[in-house]
């Protein structure tokens, strides 16, 4: 069989606006429900949501008849995890936290197998090489593998420029809520130095050649960021959404009794 087809990294490479879902339910099921309703992109997040690695493969089996592309959200960008993840078949990884350009090449090199990396070869065991039956793999893989880094601190944005030219990465995600929280604007994205920051950070990943995107639940942030050049979004979180559906839901018949309220990091 051919390699499974990467529709982000492709559509990314067009520079087509790519709406994004978060998922954060850690499983197949939900995940799957999400995955019809026609999102180019769902992020299925190994960073704060209860997933493992056997819960992100069985979400992977359960959007791959859709066509909304999975990328992964990693835990952490340790090459053994990196290797497992890429060994069932995440195509598209995003890692948090990356503040220098250094960390940047080595998850390049976790991605890319000797002589261009490290990563170990799994051969028939995995399910990225459908078992064996796609030809050429060790060849070919890097060409449907898609590495996003997160920069999402003070740091990763003094080094933004420096993070995006490295080869291999494709593109940079910001994270509004670490990034704000750094600059000490604890839930709040909005504060203008935040806005400042993040909006250097578009420029200079967009100067790099590369693709910036962003988490945006709220309508007037999306349309912002993507006017400012972000071309792929993340314009939900699954379990938001869920939450404020049962909670109109429940408000059409009475009046909230006690209002559990969190206060909103997105
Ligand atoms: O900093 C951010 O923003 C992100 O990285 C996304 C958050 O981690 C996500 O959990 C929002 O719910």
């Amino acid at each position: 069989m051919k390699m499974p087809h990467n529709a982000f990294k492709a559509a990314l490479a067009k520079r087509e606006p790519q709406y994004g879902i978060w998922a954060g339910f850690a499983t197949g099921y939900a995940s799957e429900i999400v995955a019809g309703l026609g999102y180019d992109w769902m992020l299925i997040d190994g960073e704060h949501a209860p997933n493992t690695v056997p819960s992100i493969l069985s979400q992977l089996q359960a959007v791959m008849p859709y066509s909304t592309a999975p990328v992964v959200r990693a835990v952490t960008g340790d090459t053994v995890l990196i290797k497992q993840l890429l060994d069932i078949g995440v195509q598209t990884l995003m890692v948090p936290m990356v503040e220098t350009a250094e960390q940047a090449r080595v998850l390049v090199q976790a991605m890319r197998y000797p002589p261009h990396g490290v990563r170990g070869v799994g051969g028939g065991l995995t399910r990225a090489t459908r078992w064996d039956a796609v030809p050429d793999y060790l060849n070919t893989a890097h060409e449907a593998l898609c590495l996003i880094v997160q920069v999402e601190s003070r740091l990763g944005v003094e080094n933004v420029e420096a993070i995006a030219a490295v080869e291999g990465v494709d593109a940079v995600f910001i994270g509004p809520a670490d990034l704000s929280t750094g600059l000490g604007h604890i839930g709040n994205p909005s504060h203008p130095e935040v806005q400042k920051q993040i909006r250097h950070a578009v420029d200079a990943t967009l100067a790099a050649g590369k693709v910036c995107g962003i988490l945006a639940p709220a309508e007037e942030d999306a349309r912002r960021y993507m006017s400012w050049g972000c071309q792929f979004v993340a314009v939900g979180i699954d379990i938001s959404l869920l939450r404020q559906a049962a909670k109109e839901n429940l408000a059409r018949y009475r009046e909230p009794q006690e209002t559990v309220t969190a206060s909103r990091t997105y």
